[in-house]
């Protein structure tokens, strides 16, 4: 099988899950290509692809634009074929907060209108040292709603063991 990852991040953290989804899949003997959503070439042939996994992470509410854009475009195609979204935030991660988790997901389906074959909302990560005065308030008090962060700075939540529970179900579901 020929497998194309296509992935939008903002501070790398999906950059990182789709490299290790890559790597479980060579592992399983698959052909993989990742393509970051930022570097898109108009010459890519998807008609080459048997199976597409979508991965995006949420900021303000919404996945990446130009993945959003991606999906839309190529909808009737990646509904088609095996599909499946991996949709990175850290509603996914927290208690209490996976309804919002799943409304991203909601939205993001149906503005795109693809329905993907399986879909895993996972955690992401903080990276507090890295962000400017307005992003460290917005993810305090918007999205974890003033809840304490905890004395890290820096923290990954996302769950590797889950993520690759994950890819070997979507790669039996293809055969
Ligand atoms: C400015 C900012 C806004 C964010 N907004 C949301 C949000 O609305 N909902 C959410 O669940 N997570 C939100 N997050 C958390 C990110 O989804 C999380 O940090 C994720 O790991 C980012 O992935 P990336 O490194 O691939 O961009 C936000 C993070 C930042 C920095």
């Amino acid at each position: 099988m020929n497998l194309l990852i296509v992935y939008g991040t903002t501070e790398g953290q999906t950059r990182k899950i789709a490299e290790r989804m890559a790597t479980d899949i060579r592992g399983r003997r698959h052909q993989v290509e990742l393509l970051d959503s930022a570097r898109f070439t108009p010459d890519l042939k998807l008609g080459h692809f048997d199976a597409f996994i979508i991965a995006a992470s949420v900021h303000q509410e919404h996945h990446q634009e130009a993945v959003t854009t991606f999906v839309f475009a190529h909808h009737d195609l990646l509904s088609g074929k095996p599909s499946a979204l991996v949709s990175v935030s850290l509603s996914a991660a927290l208690d209490g907060h996976e309804a919002a988790a799943q409304k991203y997901v909601d939205r993001f389906v149906s503005v795109t209108g693809w329905q993907p074959r399986m879909t895993l909302l996972l955690g992401g990560a903080l990276r507090f040292t890295k962000y400017d005065y307005f992003q460290e308030q917005f993810v305090k008090f918007v999205v974890m709603k003033g809840e304490d962060p905890g004395p890290g700075q820096d923290h990954e939540f996302t769950d590797w063991n889950a993520l690759a529970g994950f890819t070997d179900r979507f790669l039996a579901t293809i055969g």
